[in-house]
């Protein structure tokens, strides 16, 4: 069990919630504009600890306020740890057991969440950010020190680019290079690591979904196939301070996904590419399940987007099948395609911001 009590203030159009989720299926049913997607913005801000709809904190506090509150309590029943943040205009507090803590990391480890939504298909046709982003999401809950790793990175990567423009001594641009080479390089392996670790997963997930056995997910460490980052690195140098900033790394870093060999974003129509950018997303929170159950839960909003019938009962048997908490918004006239779930574990009906769980 992921999330066992959920208390709302001020998020979007909820002015005030309550809610006891059950440990599987939770399904949310509410109008166009009810508070559907701000319920599942609530429980993705104790899990991340910022929205997915804005990076703007006032665009997801409700009109008027000063700031917005959610708590939840995370763990199994009985011996839960409430975890909360407080978010006003332009400051953020995060309590986790009581104390204040000053990075969202703990949230993150504590209570990872998957978020499945219509645009989670820039995963694949958007920049190469969001998919480090991904790699680097499931790698964080592998690795321990992984944050340390990448935080070390980026320092070096600033200090030889200050080298580079010329702001900084070039003595220490072979230092510099050094450490670049030696956490790059841990980075790279990490990522693909990950990635292997997903893989069957992914052709699981892959599979189910659209029937296909030949998707397979080729990472690029961010120079050049076959060379150590350190040679990459050496053979940059002119280009580099003509440019003043390092080129290569896995600040670069990149996948692709093929299918069938071919990159699936330049030949699979619309839909069939939002249930890869599913599949990929539920391979990511199935592997977490299995390395550590009981803790990831899946946020999957309007489920019926640009997916005909077949495919949403593919998608909602699939979410069964994993066997996680999942929080799964449908418009209120779907519960017919709900139906396709089976009996959910709770039913929350949403209705001008408020929620009512069925009886
Ligand atoms: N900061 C805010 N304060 C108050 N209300 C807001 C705020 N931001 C958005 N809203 C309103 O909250 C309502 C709920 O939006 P939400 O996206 O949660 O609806 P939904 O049930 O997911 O709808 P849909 O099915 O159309 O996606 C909308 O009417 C929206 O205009």
């Amino acid at each position: 069990m992921a999330l066992l009590k959920l208390d709302i203030a001020d998020v979007r159009n909820i002015e005030s919630a309550s809610l006891s989720p059950g440990d599987g299926l939770n399904l949310l049913f509410g109008a166009n504009g009810s508070g559907k997607t701000s319920l599942l913005e609530a429980i993705y801000l104790v899990s991340r600890g910022k929205s997915f709809r804005s990076p703007q904190a006032a665009r997801v506090i409700r009109f008027g306020q000063p700031c917005l509150t959610v708590s939840g309590r995370i763990g199994q029943p009985g011996a839960g740890v409430v975890v909360g943040i407080r978010l006003g205009r332009s400051e953020k507090e995060i309590r986790v057991g009581g104390r204040s803590c000053d990075s969202s990391a703990q949230l993150i480890r504590l209570f990872p969440a998957v978020l499945i939504q219509p645009a989670s298909v820039a995963l694949l046709e958007g920049p190469p950010r969001w998919r480090r982003q991904m790699l680097d999401w499931g790698v964080f809950h592998v690795e321990q020190d992984y944050l340390d790793l990448l935080r070390r990175f980026s320092r070096a990567l600033d200090q030889r680019n200050a080298v580079l423009r010329g702001d900084v001594s070039c003595s220490s641009l072979e230092a510099w290079s050094g450490e670049l080479a030696r956490w790059g390089t841990m980075i790279a392996e990490m990522r693909l690591a990950y990635v292997e670790r997903i893989r069957t997963q992914v052709e699981e997930m892959v599979s189910a979904l659209l029937g296909r056995t030949d998707a397979e997910l080729v990472v690029r460490p961010g120079w050049r196939t076959g060379w150590s980052y350190a040679d990459a690195l050496a053979a940059s140098l002119a280009a580099d301070r003509r440019q003043g900033y390092t080129e290569c790394g896995p600040h670069k870093g990149d996948f692709t996904v093929l299918v069938g060999g071919r990159p699936a974003k330049d030949y699979l129509s619309r839909g069939q590419l939002k249930l890869l950018t599913y599949a990929l997303l539920l391979a990511q929170a199935g592997r977490l399940e299995a390395d550590q159950p009981g803790r990831v839960c899946l946020l999957v909003d309007d489920i019926a987007s640009e997916l005909d019938g077949r495919n949403q009962e593919r998608l909602l048997s699939l979410v069964k099948s994993i066997g996680i908490q999942s929080f799964i918004t449908f418009s209120a006239d779907a519960q017919r395609a709900a139906a396709a779930a089976g009996p959910a574990s709770r039913v929350f009906h949403v209705e001008q911001g408020r929620i009512r769980a069925d009886a």
